[in-house]
């Protein structure tokens, strides 16, 4: 059977290919150190106690750092040309801050679309506090970053954050499911107006407008979501 290959144009935003058995073990090394970072979070231990965990900590360092690191450039170069692998294409998604299931920094926060709404979930530990119980602001910033680029899956064309618009309603708790959805407002040229909302239950938190500008060339919405572009706009 012959591999499957991917390229980076098509790779969906936030979220992964099928893991390899690689891609698993990676995830559940981070989960470990998430695990402890909630940990040492007011960690109640003595200076002794301390001590020894640094060591053991220091030592696991010092593993990870004599295996090296697979070659972004190289990866990439794979991926503009459609060649590559589904390691690659794991590598460029996995490790993503928030969203990504192989970062220690991620709850992780899942990203889907559904129709034509970008869904996001996430339950934020003490790690992501900001007011005590509460998640940082700054959190929900890129929480909000991460889901509302993810509206580039409806339309060629990819760029980055160029304005993001935040309004916090009520605190969001921490250890609670939290709900994320965004929904593209309209194209303008190398422009994508993006609204978005987070729950906290039936509470709305946080809303938010963002605008993504194209690296190159306007933005165009792909054929099968060509419904979304308003009745005097042409797709
Ligand atoms: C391509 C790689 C994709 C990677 C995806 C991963 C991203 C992960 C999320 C991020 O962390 S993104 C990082 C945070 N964002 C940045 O660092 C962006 C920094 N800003 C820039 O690099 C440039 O200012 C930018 C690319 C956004 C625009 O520069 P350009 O020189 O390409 O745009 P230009 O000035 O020609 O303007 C093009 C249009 O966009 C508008 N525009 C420019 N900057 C804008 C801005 N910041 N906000 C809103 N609109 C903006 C501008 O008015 C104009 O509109 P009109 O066509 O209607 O005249």
């Amino acid at each position: 059977m012959t591999e499957q290959t991917f390229n980076y144009f098509d790779l969906p935003i936030g979220e992964s290919p099928e893991p390899t058995p690689v891609s698993e073990q990676r995830r559940e090394l981070a989960r470990e150190l998430l695990a402890i970072s909630e940990q040492l979070v007011r960690l109640d231990a003595d200076e002794s106690a301390l001590a020894d965990y640094t060591a053991q900590a220091r030592a696991l360092r010092e593993q990870l750092e004599s295996h090296g690191h697979r070659s972004m450039r190289d990866i990439l170069g794979r991926l503009i040309t459609g060649q590559g692998s589904r390691q690659d294409a794991l590598d460029m998604a996995e490790f993503e801050i928030l969203s990504g299931p192989a970062s220690p920094l991620s709850p992780p926060m899942t990203l889907w679309l559904d129709g034509d709404t970008v869904r996001g979930s996430a339950t934020f530990g003490r790690v992501f506090m900001g007011p005590p119980g509460k998640v940082h602001g700054g959190v929900l910033a890129l929480a909000l970053d991460m889901l509302m680029a993810k509206t580039q899956d409806f339309v060629t064309g990819l760029g980055m954050t160029g304005t993001l618009n935040i309004r916090y309603l009520a605190p969001t708790p921490l250890n609670t499911e939290i709900r994320f959805e965004a929904r593209l407002n309209r194209l303008e040229g190398r422009k994508l107006f993006v609204e978005a909302k987070v729950f906290a239950g039936d509470t709305q938190t946080v809303e938010a407008t963002g605008i993504w500008v194209s690296a190159r060339g306007d933005y165009r919405l792909r054929d099968r979501f060509a419904h979304l572009a308003p009745a005097d706009q042409p797709a």
